[in-house]
């Protein structure tokens, strides 16, 4: 039985959960539960808080999870990340009241307030600057205007937390994060057959969620004059599939293409003469 963390709250835990479903995954039907079986995925998911999960996986407890990239940093855990996800999508950085800081050298001296302490501490040493960091658990924007601290590092989507507490970012971004799944790092090299195969199958079924969610089916006919032309615009992944039309000189032709570049593309194929052009969403795939 293969043991998976799955975040319990915050961002990260409805996308995952929705995305072990589209995977075929059993999940739990209320928020209370704390782990279910799949018996016939033959898979166990505990559901832990999203901070924790690296900490269990590199323990060698749990053998994979689902956990943001910059909360495996942040951890310090043994664990690496082995497949990104595409959702909870942020940037960590610095943000101080405006014209008070703009790089990292005005860090020198002063507090900085965040939730990862592991992550700041860490880019502080790694460009030699000296900072105190306070450790804050949420709601970190405040921090600065009740006096705690002068700058803060803190996930960033939107920036509307920022610009409501009156907040600017300035420097580099410190890191990019997005969900992740992690593994205690080597452990491939270390684990038995039967679980380095149920991982292996676990990571392509989320690949072909990944695929489904970002590709379309396309298909249409052209004439076989137009063949190159349309199948420079439809390249597929490996070769799309041409098959012959009842009416000489005309072909079917059938290629995965990326769904935000699809209408396009049909565009395009119409333009050169394609027709009875169709885009059909996938629902899953092994590729
Ligand atoms: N607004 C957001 N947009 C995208 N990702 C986010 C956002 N807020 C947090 N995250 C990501 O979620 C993960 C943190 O999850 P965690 O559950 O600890 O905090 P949270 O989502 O802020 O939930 P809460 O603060 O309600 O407990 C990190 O990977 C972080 O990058
Ligand atoms: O750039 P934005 O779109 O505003 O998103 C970023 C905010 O979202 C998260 O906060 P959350 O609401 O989880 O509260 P928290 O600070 O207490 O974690 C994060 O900690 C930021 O504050
Ligand atoms: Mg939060």
């Amino acid at each position: 039985m293969l043991r998976i963390a799955v975040p319990n709250k915050g961002s990260l835990s409805g996308p995952a959960g929705e995305m072990l479903h589209e995977a075929g995954y059993q999940q739990r039907r209320e928020s209370k539960e704390l782990r279910i079986v799949d018996p016939t995925n033959e898979v166990e998911f505990f559901y832990l808080r999203p901070r924790d999960i690296a900490i269990y996986v590199s323990s060698g407890k749990l053998d994979i999870g689902i956990t943001g990239r910059d909360l495996l940093v942040d951890s310090g855990a043994d664990a690496e990340e082995i497949l990104p996800l595409g959702f909870a999508r942020s940037t960590f950085r610095f943000a101080a009241k405006p014209g008070t800081a703009t790089g990292l050298t005005d860090l020198a001296g002063r507090t900085v307030a965040t939730s990862y302490e592991g992550i700041v501490a860490g880019h502080l040493a790694d460009h030699g600057v000296d900072a105190s960091v306070v450790h804050l658990d949420g709601a970190v924007e405040t921090a600065i205007e009740l006096g705690v601290a002068e700058v803060i590092a803190d996930v960033v989507e939107t920036g509307t937390s920022l610009r409501n507490a009156g907040l600017e970012v300035f420097g580099e971004p410190i890191m990019k994060s997005e969900a992740v799944v992690v593994r205690r790092t080597g452990a491939s090299a270390d684990a038995d057959e039967t679980v380095e195969t149920k991982v292996q199958q676990f990571l392509r079924r989320l690949q072909g969620v990944l695929v489904a969610r970002t590709y379309v089916m396309m298909d249409y006919d052209c004439r076989v004059e137009q063949l190159e032309k349309a199948v420079a615009l439809t390249p597929g992944l490996e070769s799309p599939t041409v098959s012959p039309l009842h009416n000489e000189g005309w072909v079917a032709v059938r290629a995965m293409v990326p769904a935000k570049d699809a209408q396009r593309i049909m565009d395009d194929l119409y333009d050169i003469g394609a027709r009875a052009i169709l885009t059909t969403a996938i629902h899953a795939c092994r590729l």
